[in-house]
């Protein structure tokens, strides 16, 4: 007596899909979602999928084995199975590319992109809910998606039994998207092996593509990349999941008004993010040249931002002064309730501002400061509310960069922490709290990185030699492009003494007038002054043999294995020390740091992931081979926590932190 079946999900939404955390169970084995798709799908009874809130995954796929999708206008739907180092394993990525053709499917399975509903203006606005489903650009579906009349049979409805949409020229089409996959890849499999999938939908018939996308499925599952991936998606909501004994918390309302002080390059950025935010901002500059500058700038990105808007600028609101007020009247710090201090890396003018701050602001505003590597203590010294200070070390673009590091000093209070991890929330940035010390977690680690990458120049490598190791290991960008990029006279560390070893190139670069891209010449050449194209430069190449010569170093073939091992070891050794010494509260702290704000390939899970896929025994043992070889530079010589967790068996990441004898967390 069924006339038709509807499955839909709770709480507003229909389904996440499959429980990553089942996928490193012991009790998965054997249970697959494809069949009970099809069974779905070969139901003589209509099976109507009505999606509300996501339809994920597996829970895509189960709507893709129904007869009809039905959806709420603000659904959003995607395969986002790539992003954890998967594929759609439950037959989508052959029912996908039936239903909405290959270039629609390629693109969402391949990225992992999830697509809101775009209700065309020429529907009747009847009722919001359970409009037919339709995704940008994907009219077939639209049309596919009404109902058919009663007592008709379900044959044409079901998807797979329709041929692949046929494109006139196929082939030529999947190579030029093939070569596009692998190029946003950067050593990840998982949208190579989408790419094949869907790949096998155009070639073969459905059941033998559905065994194809078994296969790969397996593939990705045993391949190291999927465990990372999916490591780095728990670790990434454990980090933001800050609370306080006392509970304390502080919400971002509409009638809260921040602070930005300051326009320079992170200013700007800072700006542009709160406004996209809805939060709203006044931006306070010294003297009206500067804020002139500012505001030209401020307004570019924002209208960049708003292009990048499916609703289009006016959602975005910035010419209302009521969202965002530009000035040089220090007067309107008396009624803001969090400031947001970006001026420069200058402690002495730091605290000279913060010394204001805390005279004009009213008692219960929040101060932050965005710096890099400055003492947040001292800078709290110069106000007379240091338990309302912290550190919010925002990265370069800050209205692009996910990464808020959030740096609470000795007298900062809980509710200042929940404040600023809110403020990361509501920016949709990933806070993560650490502890005071110089160059925080992220730059701290990244100083060792950088100083071997010089000292691989000084010994005999190069700096195409160095990127090309790092940027095949799955980074962006390499260490010398990305000091070409940043500019060479922008502090780097690495060139600290305090009686170590040492590496003058740097500065000697500068002496001759090679700042990076800026100048047209750094680490490598540019086409011209602000060029992108980096290029092997021979001067550098005659440069860097003269100095050997001078320097008496023997030049010496570098491998890759060593290139990569010292860059990357003596990263994670800092790691351990950063870990013992209480200034993270975990190695996914140290990784959800890097992979949002360092460009760390997120396929090998952050640094101490890494590490611990590497084996603590095996990178100790090559800390102590070239800390031999080296006995002048400190970030080679291994931690006493790595020593200590190797003593200990090499336990599992999880356990690493029980091993501290005293509590780690100085929160
Ligand atoms: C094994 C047999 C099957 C084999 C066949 C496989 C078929 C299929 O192709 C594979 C998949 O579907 S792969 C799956 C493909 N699907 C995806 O990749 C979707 C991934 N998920 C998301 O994109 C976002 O979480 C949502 C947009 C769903 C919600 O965003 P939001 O509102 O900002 O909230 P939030 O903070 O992000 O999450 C809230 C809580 O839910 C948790 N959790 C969420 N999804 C989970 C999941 N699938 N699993 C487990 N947990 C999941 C999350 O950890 C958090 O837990 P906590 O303990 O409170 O910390």
């Amino acid at each position: 007596s069924v006339k038709a079946v509807m499955i839909c999900g709770e709480n507003g939404k229909f389904s996440a899909g499959a429980d990553i955390k089942g996928f490193s169970s012991p009790k998965r084995r054997g249970i697959a979602l494809g069949p009970i798709v099809s069974l779905i799908e070969r139901s003589e009874k209509p099976v109507v999928a009505a999606i509300e809130g996501v339809a994920l995954g597996g829970g895509l796929e189960v709507a893709l084995g129904c007869h009809y999708r039905i959806a709420h206008v603000k659904a959003r739907m995607g395969l986002p199975e790539v992003t954890i180092g998967l594929l759609p394993g439950a037959e989508g990525t052959q029912r996908l590319p039936r239903l909405v053709g290959v270039p629609a499917a390629l693109d969402m399975i391949t990225t992992g992109k999830v697509l809101c509903l775009v209700i065309p203006p020429a529907w009747p606005k009847t009722h919001e809910f359970l409009l037919p489903m339709y995704l940008p650009d994907v009219d077939a579906l639209f049309c596919n998606s009404i109902f058919l009349p009663p007592g008709q049979p379900l044959g044409p409805r079901r998807l797979s039994l329709k041929p692949v949409p046929k494109l006139p020229n196929m082939e030529a089409f999947l190579s030029e998207a093939l070569v596009k996959v692998k190029k946003q890849a950067h050593g990840c499999l998982a949208p190579e092996l989408c790419f094949q999938a869907v790949k096998a939908a155009t070639e073969q018939p459905f059941a033998d593509g559905v065994r194809r996308e078994q296969e790969l499925f397996n593939v990705l599952l045993t391949s190291g990349q999927a465990q990372a991936l999916q490591y780095a998606f728990f670790a990434e909501r454990a980090v933001q999941k800050w609370t306080t004994p006392s509970g304390a918390s502080w919400k971002i309302s509409d009638s809260v008004s921040l602070l930005s002080l300051g326009l320079g390059t992170m200013g700007r950025g800072i700006v542009t993010s709160l406004v996209k935010a809805k939060i709203p901002v006044v931006a306070l500059e010294q003297d009206l040249e500067y804020l002139n500058m500012g505001r030209k700038a401020v307004m570019f990105l924002l209208e960049r931002e708003a292009m990048k808007m499916e609703q289009g600028a006016q959602t975005l609101d910035f010419h209302n002064p009521a969202r965002l007020q530009f000035t040089v009247d220090f007067d309107v710090l008396r009624d803001v309730d969090l400031v947001i201090e970006a001026v420069f890396e200058n402690m002495a003018l730091k605290k000279e501002i913060f010394h204001k701050l805390s005279r004009i602001c009213k008692p219960g505003a929040f101060l932050c400061t965005n710096t890099s590597a400055l003492n947040i203590n001292e800078i709290a010294s110069a106000t007379s509310r240091p338990q309302q200070v912290i550190g919010t070390h925002f990265f370069s673009p800050a209205h692009v960069m996910k990464l808020l590091e959030i740096i609470y000093g000795h007298h900062t209070s809980p509710t200042t922490i929940a404040t600023a991890m809110q403020l990361a929330k509501v920016l949709k940035k990933v806070g993560v709290v650490v502890g005071n010390c110089f160059g925080f977690a992220g730059n701290r680690m990244m100083f060792p990185y950088a100083q071997q990458a010089v000292f691989l120049l000084e010994e005999g490598s190069r700096p195409e030699a160095v990127d090309q190791v790092i940027e095949d290991f799955g980074f962006r960008i390499g260490p010398f492009r990305m000091s070409d990029l940043a500019g060479l006279d922008v502090g780097t560390p690495a060139r600290q003494r305090h009686g170590h070893r040492y590496s003058p190139l740097p500065d000697l670069l500068c002496e001759n007038g090679r700042f990076g891209q800026k100048t047209g010449k750094g680490w490598y050449q540019y086409e011209k002054a602000g060029g992108r194209t980096a290029k092997p430069d021979p001067w550098l190449h005659s440069f860097l043999s003269q100095y050997r010569d001078t320097h008496r170093i023997k030049t010496r073939f570098i491998d890759q294995e060593e290139i990569l091992e010292r860059c990357l070891f003596s990263l994670i050794n800092e790691g351990f020390d950063i870990l013992a010494e209480g200034i993270a509260s975990g190695p996914e702290h140290l990784d959800v740091i890097y992979i949002n704000g360092y460009g760390w390939p997120k396929h090998r899970g952050g640094p101490m992931f890494y590490a611990s896929t590497v084996g603590l025994s095996r990178i100790l043992a090559k800390l102590q081979k070239y800390s031999e070889a080296h006995p002048d530079v400190p970030g080679l010589q291994p931690s006493a926590f790595l020593k200590k967790l190797v003593a200990m068996g090499n336990p599992p990441l999880k356990e690493w932190m029980s091993y501290l004898s005293r509590p780690n967390n100085k929160l």
